[in-house]
C-alpha cells in the first residue's frame, strides 16, 4: 500500500470513529499515524526533481505575503492593483502559472507580495501546481487566503484543510509544551495546568506510536529516544497540537481572509463575511476597502518602524527601519552597524514605548513602531 492509500485509509477510520472518551485513544493513534505519514509525504521525493520546487523566488524587502486562493478569484488582478507590477488576468482558471513577485510600498516597508496559480483540492498531494505553491506559501510572514465571494465557504475550507495537512498551521500559536527527547530514564510527564485532552497515558501511546518506522525519517532523532522524554503541558492542549509538537516541523503562520468580488453579493452578504474573524471584504474591481485591508494586513506583519536621528539634528523620517514587532534596541543596533550594540553606552527614546519623550534606556529596552531613536556610545 502507497502512503496516500494508508492516509486515506486512516482518515476514514477517524471519520467513522465515534468521538468519546472510550475512543480516545484509539483516535490519538490514529492521529499520531497519520501525522507520521504526513510526515514522510512532505519529505522531498527522490524520483521526481527537487529543483523548481517554490518557484524559486528571491526573498526581498520586510516581509512576505503569499496570495492562496482557487483559480479565478482575483489574486493576479489585486497584484496589478496594489504593486507597480502587472500580472496577467483573465476569466479562465490557471491563467497565472508562476510565482509572480509585487512590492507593496506600506508606511516606508516595501512587503513582498507573491501572485500565485490558483490551487484545488489535492493540491497538497501534488495536484496541478499545488505542492509548489504550498513550498511558497510556507515560506511567507502572512497568507492572504483570497475567496471568491459569490461562492460558497467550501472554498475556504477546502484550502485551510490542505495547507493544515502539510503542517501549515493558520491563526494559531505554537502550543505551549516542553518536549525534549533525551538518552535514557523514561518519559517523564508534568503539567502545570489541568488538562481536559490529553493524559499521561495518551502522551505515552502517541510516542510510542511514533517510534514505529518512519518515525526517525520524519523527527531525524533515533528510535530510542522517543522512549526516552521530558514532556511538560503548560497548556490545556489537544492531542493533534501534542503531534504538532512532537513532529516539530509546522509552521504557525497569521491568515487574513479576503473575500473579493463583493461587487457581485448582496448587502446582507457581504456584512455577514465581513463580520467573520480574520476576514476583510473587497472588490478589485471597484476598488472598494483595499485601504482597510492594508491596515489589516500591516497589522498581521506585526512591524514596526523605527526612525533614527544624530545628536542635535532632527529624525531621518525618510529612512525607516523595519523590524519584527517587539524588537529591542540592541535589533535597531545590529541593524544599524554590527559593532554598534558592543560601542553602544546608552540610547534616547521618544514615542510611545517610553514613558518621557525622551528617555534613557539601554539595550533591552522594547521598541514601539514609530518611535525615534538616539544611540550614544561608549
Ligand atoms: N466582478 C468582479 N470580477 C473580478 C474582481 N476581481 C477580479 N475579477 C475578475 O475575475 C477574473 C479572474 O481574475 P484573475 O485576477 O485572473 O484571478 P486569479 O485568481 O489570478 O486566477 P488564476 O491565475 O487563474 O488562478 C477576471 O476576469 C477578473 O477581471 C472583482 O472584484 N469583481
Ligand atoms: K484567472
Ligand atoms: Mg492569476
Amino acid at each position: 500500500m502507497g502512503i496516500l492509500e494508508k492516509i486515506s485509509e486512516i482518515e476514514k477510520e477517524i471519520a467513522r470513529t465515534q468521538k468519546n472518551k472510550a475512543t480516545e485513544y484509539h483516535l490519538g493513534l490514529l492521529k499520531a499515524k497519520l501525522a507520521k505519514y504526513r510526515a514522510q509525504l512532505l519529505e522531498p521525493s527522490k524520483s521526481a526533481s527537487s529543483k523548481g520546487e517554490g518557484f524559486d523566488v528571491m526573498k526581498s524587502g520586510d516581509a512576505r505575503v503569499a496570495l492562496i486562493g482557487f483559480p479565478s478569484v482575483g489574486k493576479s488582478t489585486f497584484l496589478s492593483l496594489m504593486t507597480s507590477t502587472a500580472s496577467e488576468a483573465a476569466s479562465y482558471e490557471f491563467t497565472t502559472l508562476t510565482c509572480i513577485p509585487g512590492v507593496i510600498e506600506y508606511k516606508g516597508a516595501n512587503i513582498q507580495l507573491l501572485d500565485l496559480p490558483g490551487i484545488i483540492e489535492g493540491a497538497a498531494q501534488g495536484k496541478g501546481r499545488g505542492r509548489q505553491v504550498i513550498a511558497v506559501a510556507r515560506t511567507a510572514d502572512v497568507i492572504i487566503m483570497m475567496l471568491d465571494a459569490t461562492k460558497g465557504e467550501v472554498q475556504r475550507s477546502l484550502l485551510e484543510k490542505e495547507l493544515e495537512s502539510v503542517g501549515i498551521r493558520l491563526n494559531k500559536h505554537k502550543p505551549n509544551i516542553y518536549f525534549k527527547p533525551k538518552k535514557g530514564g523514561g518519559i517523564s510527564f508534568n503539567s502545570t495546568v489541568t488538562l481536559t485532552q490529553c493524559s499521561e497515558k495518551l502522551v505515552q501511546l502517541i510516542l510510542h506510536e511514533y517510534r514505529a518506522a518512519g518515525a526517525q525519517v520524519a523527527l531525524n532523532r533515533s528510535p530510542s529516544e522517543i522512549f526516552n522524554a521530558e514532556v511538560l503541558f503548560r497548556e490545556d492542549c489537544s492531542p493533534d497540537e501534542f503531534i504538532d509538537v512532537i513532529v516539530g516541523n509546522r509552521v504557525y503562520m497569521p491568515c487574513l481572509y479576503v473575500y473579493n468580488k463583493i461587487d457581485q453579493i448582496s448587502m446582507e452578504e457581504v456584512d455577514r463575511l465581513a463580520r467573520k474573524p480574520n476576514s476583510v471584504v473587497i472588490s478589485c474591481g471597484m476598488k472598494l476597502n483595499l485601504d482597510y485591508l492594508l491596515e489589516m494586513l500591516w497589522e498581521y506583519l506585526a512591524l514596526t518602524c523605527i526612525y533614527t536621528k544624530k545628536r542635535g539634528q532632527r529624525p531621518d523620517f525618510t529612512d525607516a527601519i523595519i523590524l519584527r514587532k517587539g524588537a529591542s534596541v540592541e535589533h535597531v543596533c545590529h541593524r544599524i552597524h554590527r559593532s554598534l550594540a558592543s560601542q553602544f553606552k546608552y540610547a534616547l527614546v521618544w514615542g510611545t514605548s517610553t514613558k518621557y519623550s525622551p528617555q534613557r534606556v539601554g539595550l533591552t529596552h522594547t521598541m514601539e513602531h514609530e518611535d525615534v531613536i538616539q544611540i550614544v556610545k561608549k
